[in-house]
């Protein structure tokens, strides 16, 4: 298949297109990114990297690294984390707090946010350098050292986490949140606020499309089963409130974030990375879940 002829098709339509969306702003810094950025990045497991536009462009990942969150405590714990963080699509925005009161404090799951920042107080608990540790494991499955967060995203954030802070009150008040709250909010903050470009990303997430190993020395950073199940959540709540029109669109299991990427992933095939900062009003990147459905529909790739 000519790949590279497929993303050219995508670019061509893209420019055609008009985003309706609207760049995150309750971040104030991601407010200034450029509404114009557009880049995309397919990594095939047998014939590499393809892309076009800002696909080496390092953006806020945000959401996107509660992968990454999870696949570390899943690889420092049993299932025992799932008595404390629940596997169900949850129906309602990402920062969402009603589930939360009559559910007891057990968030739906770990992509949204009050399953992430349990996640977060998780890793605390285990970690020695939780920041540290946690940036060591994006430098690990990605090769690369120079991936760090950016400080003004998170300085900004911080400013305005209140929201995220009712989230682990109420979470606290449950006995579900061990760790001081100021604690978990930085670290959660500091984890949202990392940066890197749409390759960066396709090959942190080969590991989701090859059995938990790495593509570049085969090194097994999570078990086959382990991985199957973070395919799972991810298909069925990597966009929260959107998780079942994306799978009805697209058709692949992936992670959005509010600083407008999108990761998704075809087991034993490829990993696909997508940056427009536009959002759609369920917070996903507008542009991006087109680029992508058109993906899955010009090759016939997809896992459905
Ligand atoms: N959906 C997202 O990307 C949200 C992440 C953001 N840091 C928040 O907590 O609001």
């Amino acid at each position: 298949m000519n790949y590279q002829a497929i993303l050219n098709q995508i670019q061509e339509e893209l420019n055609l297109k008009k985003s309706t969306g609207t760049v995150a702003s309750y971040i104030p810094e991601l407010a200034k990114v450029s509404p114009d950025k557009f880049g995309m990045n397919l990594y095939c497991i047998n014939s590499g990297h393809y892309h076009f536009g800002n696909s080496q462009e390092r953006f806020s990942i945000q959401s996107i690294s509660k992968v990454f969150a999870l696949t570390l405590a899943m690889s420092l714990i049993d299932d025992s984390l799932f008595e404390r963080v629940d596997v169900e699509p949850s129906g309602d925005p990402f920062n969402s707090l009603v589930q939360l009161e009559y559910e007891q404090g057990i968030p739906r799951n770990p992509f949204i946010n009050a399953g992430a920042l349990v996640i977060s107080d998780i890793l605390i608990s285990l970690l020695k350098n939780p920041k540290k540790d946690f940036l060591n494991f994006i430098h690990t499955i990605t090769d690369n050292t120079t991936i760090d967060i950016n400080k003004e995203v998170f300085y900004s954030e911080k400013k305005y986490s209140h929201r995220n802070a009712a989230l682990l009150n109420l979470m606290k008040s449950f006995g579900n949140i061990k760790n001081d709250i100021e604690t978990v909010l930085d670290f959660y903050i500091f984890q949202c606020a990392v940066e890197m470009s749409c390759k960066e990303l396709s090959t942190a997430f080969m590991m989701y499309a090859n059995q938990g190993r790495k593509l570049s020395d085969n090194q097994q950073i999570l078990s086959p089963q382990k991985v199957k199940r973070i395919n799972a959540i991810m298909q069925t709540c990597g966009f929260y409130d959107e998780a079942g029109e994306f799978t009805f669109r697209v058709g692949l299991p992936g992670k959005s974030g509010v600083g407008g990427g999108i990761t998704a992933v075809h087991p034993g095939q490829y990993t696909v990375t997508v940056w427009s900062p536009p959002l759609n009003p369920k917070g996903n990147s507008e542009l991006g879940m087109f680029a992508l459905e058109r993906l899955t529909t010009l090759t016939g790739l997809s896992i459905f």
